[in-house]
């Protein structure tokens, strides 16, 4: 998939804008504030329909603005397609595939598959387990839409469960069988994400081993490792009931803090270096190095799994890393022929060192 064109309007500070990329490298490059990143972000919504910041879709709107458009024009193998994401600020967002509107959004998810790497990406480290989920469900999802449905009802039922649960609380009663309505459903969704989840980082890990490997020349191990509720003692012939036997073994403490407390919505990515949390004791620019690689070897799964090079969104990249790192990792770009990238940059010249060292059709855009 090759973005040809990108056209916005009233998105961010951008009141009028037009792109026609190069198929292999693009940089926007100016001053801070400028709205190199809000152009990235721009093609983050064209491939999963939101902002990779987590803003509301309204706070993308154009200050006394009344709505936001975002087109391209994309080489689809021998077709181009035309995407189209409408967001007015009094109704709901419009995403349209060659003018034709999806009914759901999660229908776009995997048409177009990206990897973002940016200095939020930190957060991934920092924050609590929900981030490092989020992640990793975006992570699978982009590569099998089954998952994203699974995902969507364990939610919805898991949701549903906590609000008897607050119910009986509020009411001082309990009934035990209306609860146990939700052990099929919750089980059954749940199994096939922590399986799926199990496997991906499973084969994740390696690849982000090899990555970290080259961009630090060996200098340290790093591990991606799994948590879940459902590590100890999961049968995998019987894999749902042993989720129903968590189920039914936390429904006192369920009651009392009036939630579910266990299951895959409790999982988790420990990011460790030599054995030890990289949050405690990697420095920057090793935590920088780490969540690179992380993110490459996101590229490395999303391809093999969908035969398709996803589009990779570097946001000032090159801050934190040292003049071997950069080389390292540049060289990795040539080496591993990514799909097209996009880069922003305050500094025009060190951009266009780095492009020209990558010897690829590139492009620089002057914000
Ligand atoms: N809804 C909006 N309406 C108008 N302007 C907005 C809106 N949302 C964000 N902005 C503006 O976008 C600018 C930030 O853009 P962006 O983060 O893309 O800059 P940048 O060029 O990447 O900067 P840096 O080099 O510091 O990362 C800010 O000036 C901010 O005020």
């Amino acid at each position: 998939m090759i973005i040809n064109k990108l056209a916005l309007i009233n998105f961010k500070n951008h009141s009028e804008q037009s792109f026609y990329f190069s198929p292999q490298i693009n940089c926007f490059v100016g001053n801070n504030g400028v709205g190199k990143t809000n152009i990235l972000d721009a093609l983050h919504y064209l491939s999963v329909g939101k902002s990779f910041l987590g803003n509301s879709d309204l706070n993308n709107v154009k200050s006394d603005e009344d709505f936001f458009v975002i087109e391209s024009e994309i080489q689809n193998e021998e077709k181009e397609d035309i995407i189209k994401i409408l967001q007015p600020k009094e109704s709901k967002k419009v995403i349209k595939k060659n003018d034709k509107s999806y009914d759901r959004l999660a229908d776009h998810i995997g048409y177009l598959p990206s990897v973002m790497i940016s200095p939020y990406d930190s957060n991934l480290i920092s924050d609590s387990g929900e981030s490092r989920r989020k992640f990793l469900d975006a992570m699978i999802s982009q590569t099998d839409s089954s998952y994203l449905f699974d995902l969507i009802q364990y939610q919805k039922t898991i949701q549903q469960r906590n609000a008897l649960l607050k119910y009986f609380a509020k009411n001082r009663t309990f009934d035990k069988d209306s609860l146990e309505i939700y052990d099929d459903p919750i089980s059954n969704f749940g199994t096939r994400i922590f399986e799926k989840r199990k496997d991906f980082v499973e084969k994740l890990n390696p690849i982000v081993q090899h990555f970290y490997e080259i961009i630090s020349g060996g200098k340290e191990i790093v591990n991606v490792i799994y948590e879940s509720h459902l590590l100890d003692g999961f049968d995998s012939a019987q894999p749902n009931s042993f989720f129903k036997e968590l189920l039914s073994s936390s429904i006192d403490k369920d009651r009392a803090l009036t939630y579910t407390s266990k299951g895959t919505h409790k999982d988790d990515l420990l990011f460790e270096m030599n054995g030890n949390s990289i949050k405690k004791i990697g420095s920057q620019g090793q935590q920088k190095s780490f969540l690179i690689s992380l993110k490459l070897a996101q590229i490395n799964r999303i391809k093999e799994l969908t035969g398709k090079s996803p589009i990779l969104l570097l946001d000032d990249i090159f801050d934190k890393l040292d003049d071997s790192r950069v080389s390292q990792l540049i060289e990795l770009v040539n080496k591993e022929s990514f799909g097209q990238i996009f880069i922003t940059d305050t500094h025009k010249e060190r951009t266009e060192n780095v492009v020209r060292r990558i010897n690829e059709e590139s492009k620089v855009f002057e914000i």
